[in-house]
């Protein structure tokens, strides 16, 4: 049986102001989900971008990360030590809203830091969790060079989670630009794709939008990512430009470079329409090529 899939309002905060002070990004991430649940038409899921609680850059993910505390599948929040998942569990369950966490760097049990992504239920209950499984790895001469496997590891698990409106796949930016996490997520039922992120001014201009509505187009899915705003005093220059993109690869909504809240509302009808107009869901030839999604970990 398919997943559910009925319309449902999203909202991505394109957050601003973080700073070296975790208890203040903290605090100020609290403020932004309570405003954006506050809106007139209020959304279902509220979605906060990569890393919101700490500096962007290898060299602070171990000095801000936390111990979440878990292991297996079942998450119990009044066990976790971090502060970041007690206000994200405490906020989903005021706004009685769903929440995907953005991500903070969690440590480990066997102390490995991993970029990871939690997921609120509108009881407030973690009811997902993933672990950015593609480190951003790049050197491009005299514009960016990155090394997140510095001081990470990476997630080795793709995860989506359910709710009463949709199956929401999950990654985390540069997850985005390996196409086979995608597929296997909307292969798997996920209608819609929702990746926290933090381009850059390097490769925001060239790839963030055209990721996006690839993945979007190629999988016949609602894809959403959701950045941290623009501030040129910090050490990285996030590219904002946040975005919700429908399965015929329109872009519904985009922020800007400053900090927002944008909205869409989700139509599966969309989906259903554009898997009719161009049945390449049912198209595929796996007695030519193999189906990805098929090896799944
Ligand atoms: O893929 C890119 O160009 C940017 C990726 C990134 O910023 C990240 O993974 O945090």
């Amino acid at each position: 049986m398919s997943p559910i899939f009925k319309p449902f309002r999203l909202a991505l905060i394109q957050l601003g102001s973080i700073t070296a002070n975790k208890t203040d990004n903290i605090k100020h991430a609290r403020e932004m989900v309570l405003r954006a649940a506050a809106d007139a038409k209020k959304p279902d899921l509220i979605v906060l971008p990569e890393c919101f609680n700490s500096p962007y850059g290898h060299v602070h993910f171990p000095v801000y990360a936390e111990k979440i505390g878990f292991t297996g599948t079942t998450y119990n929040v009044a066990e976790t030590q971090s502060e970041s998942v007690k206000m994200l569990s405490e906020v989903a369950k005021e706004t009685k809203t769903w929440l995907i966490g953005g991500t903070i760097p969690e440590r480990d049990v066997d102390d490995k830091v991993y970029n990871t992504c939690t997921v609120y239920n509108p009881d407030g209950q973690l009811v997902a969790i993933h672990r950015k499984v593609h480190l951003f790895d790049i050197d491009i001469p005299g514009k960016i060079k990155f090394k997140e496997s510095e001081t990470l590891t990476g997630g080795s698990a793709t995860n989506f989670f359910d709710t009463e409106f949709a199956r929401i796949g999950l990654g985390i930016c540069y997850d985005v630009r390996f196409p086979e996490l995608a597929m296997i997520a909307a292969r798997q039922g996920a209608q819609v794709l929702v990746y926290p992120g933090a381009f850059n001014t390097t490769t925001g201009p060239l790839h963030w939008e055209l990721l996006q509505r690839s993945r979007a187009v190629d999988n016949q899915v609602f894809m959403a990512m959701c950045s941290p705003a623009r501030d040129m005093t910090a050490g990285y220059h996030a590219w904002g430009h946040s975005m919700v993109v429908d399965p015929m690869a329109k872009v519904l909504v985009e922020a800007g470079e400053g900090e927002d809240i944008i909205f869409a509302d989700v139509d599966p009808e969309v989906m259903y329409s554009a898997r009719a107009g161009i049945p390449v869901t049912e198209q595929r030839r796996f007695d030519v090529y193999p189906d990805v999604s098929q090896s799944r970990v």
